[in-house]
C-alpha cells in the first residue's frame, strides 16, 4: 500500500521523417539512454503535484534574476505537464469505464534532458508520470500500448502545445520504431501502426546540442496553420518528408549507410519550409558544422539538438568532435535504449 512507484522515460531522436508525424506521415524514431526524466509517485493523504526546485523556480535572488531566468528558460516547468496528464488520465478512465480506487498520491519529477532542445523533454515527463499512474491504479492491462502515446499527446495538447505522436511512441515503446501515421488508420484505429526495428541495424550516431531552449509549439504553429489551410507547398513537402522514413526503413534493413546519410541530409533540407527564423541561427549552425566535415545531420526534433552520422568512420568522427568543441557545442555518442515493453504490455497490444 505504501509502496513508492518510480518510472523513467528517455529522450528521443527523430532519425527520419520528422515532423511529418504531426501530418499523417511516417517517422523512424529512437529512444536513447543519454538523458531521461523520472517521476516518483508516493501514496499520500492529499493529491499533491510537487514543483521541481530548479525547473519550477519561484524564488529568485532579485528582479534581475527573475527576468533573466524567464528570458532564458521561459515561464514553464514540468508542473503543468504533470497536472495535464492527471486530468487526461482521469477522463480517459472515466470514458472507458475503468474504475479507479480513491487513494491519493504525491507526484514529483526530475529530469536531465536538456530543456526544450527537441529531445522530447516535455513528453518524457508526461510518459513517466503516466507509467506511475498505470501502476498505482494497477490498470496497465486495461490501457493498450498503442493508446498510451495518445494520452501523453493529449496532455500536451491540453496545454496548447502543438506536437505529434513520434516522441510519445518512442518513449512508450523504447528501441527503434518505424511509425506509420497514415490518415486511414489514424482515423480508423485512432492511432498509428508502430513497428519496432532491430536496434543493431543502426550505425554509430552522434548527438550535438546547445543550451538553447526553443518552444516546439511556437516552432510548429505557422506550418501547422498553413497545412490546415491546404497550402500546396507545405502539403507536398510534408509528404516528401514522410517518404524519407519509408525509404529509410528499407535502407536500414539493407544497412545501406551511404544512402542513410543522404536521406538524413535531405530530411533537414526539407525543414527549410519552416523558415530560418523559426529554425534558429544556433540550430542551423550545428547542422552546418557537421556538414562541413562531411557528416550527415538533421534536427532530432523541432530544434536545439542535432543527430549526426559520419559515413566515413572514426577519423571523420574526430573531426566532428573537434569542430563541435571549437564552436562550443556539446557532442556525445548516441546510446540507443532497448525496447521497454514487458509481457503485460505486449499481451494487450494489437498491432506490434
Ligand atoms: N527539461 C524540462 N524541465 C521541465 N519542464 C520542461 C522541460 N522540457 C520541457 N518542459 C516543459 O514542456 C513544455 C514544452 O516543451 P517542448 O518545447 O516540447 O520541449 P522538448 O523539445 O524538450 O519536448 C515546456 O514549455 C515546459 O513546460
Ligand atoms: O519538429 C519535430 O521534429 C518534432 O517536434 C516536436 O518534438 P520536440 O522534441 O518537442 O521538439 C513534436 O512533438 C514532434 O512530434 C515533432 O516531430
Ligand atoms: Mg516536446
Amino acid at each position: 500500500m505504501t509502496d513508492v512507484i518510480q518510472h523513467k522515460a528517455y529522450a528521443r531522436i527523430g532519425l527520419l521523417g520528422n515532423p511529418s508525424d504531426v501530418y499523417y506521415g511516417n517517422t523512424i524514431s529512437i529512444s536513447i539512454t543519454n538523458f531521461w526524466a523520472s517521476v516518483k509517485l508516493e501514496p499520500s493523504e492529499h493529491l499533491i503535484v510537487k514543483p521541481h526546485h530548479f525547473h519550477d523556480l519561484v524564488e529568485f535572488d532579485s528582479l534581475n534574476h527573475l527576468v533573466n531566468r524567464l528570458e532564458t528558460e521561459g515561464f514553464y516547468g514540468g508542473v503543468r505537464l504533470l497536472m495535464a496528464i492527471c486530468k487526461i488520465f482521469y477522463k480517459y478512465c472515466k470514458n472507458n469505464l475503468i474504475d479507479l480506487h480513491e487513494r491519493n498520491f504525491t507526484l514529483s519529477y526530475d529530469t536531465n534532458i536538456p530543456r526544450q532542445t527537441g529531445l522530447s523533454g516535455s513528453s518524457a515527463i508526461v510518459c513517466a508520470a503516466l507509467n506511475c499512474m498505470l501502476d498505482f491504479y494497477k490498470i496497465r492491462h486495461l490501457v493498450r500500448v498503442e493508446e498510451r502515446p495518445n494520452l501523453i499527446l493529449d496532455a500536451e495538447k491540453e496545454l496548447g502545445i502543438v506536437a505529434g505522436l513520434q516522441d510519445r511512441v518512442a518513449q512508450v515503446y523504447g528501441g527503434v520504431v518505424f511509425m506509420d501515421f497514415g490518415k486511414t488508420h489514424m482515423e480508423k484505429l485512432g492511432h498509428g501502426i508502430y513497428s519496432p526495428m532491430d536496434i543493431s541495424l543502426l550505425p554509430p550516431l552522434y548527438l550535438i546540442y546547445a543550451e538553447n531552449p526553443s518552444d516546439s509549439g511556437k516552432v510548429h504553429s505557422t506550418v501547422r496553420k498553413r497545412w490546415l489551410d491546404g497550402d500546396d507547398f507545405i502539403r507536398s513537402t510534408m509528404k516528401e518528408v514522410a517518404n524519407l522514413a519509408v525509404e529509410g526503413r528499407q535502407v536500414l534493413l539493407q544497412k545501406d549507410y551511404a544512402k542513410l546519410a543522404s536521406l538524413m541530409n535531405h530530411n533537414f533540407d526539407l525543414r527549410s519550409m519552416f523558415g530560418d527564423d523559426a529554425l534558429g541561427e544556433m540550430n542551423l549552425k550545428m547542422v552546418e558544422i557537421a556538414r562541413e566535415v562531411g557528416a550527415a545531420s538533421k534536427f532530432t526534433g523541432s530544434g536545439g539538438a542535432v543527430v549526426a552520422f559520419c559515413p566515413a568512420g572514426p577519423l571523420q568522427v574526430e573531426l566532428l568532435q573537434e569542430a563541435c568543441e571549437k564552436a562550443g557545442f556539446i557532442i556525445q555518442p548516441v546510446q540507443v535504449a532497448s525496447s521497454f515493453l514487458n509481457d503485460m504490455d505486449l499481451g494487450n497490444s494489437s498491432s506490434t
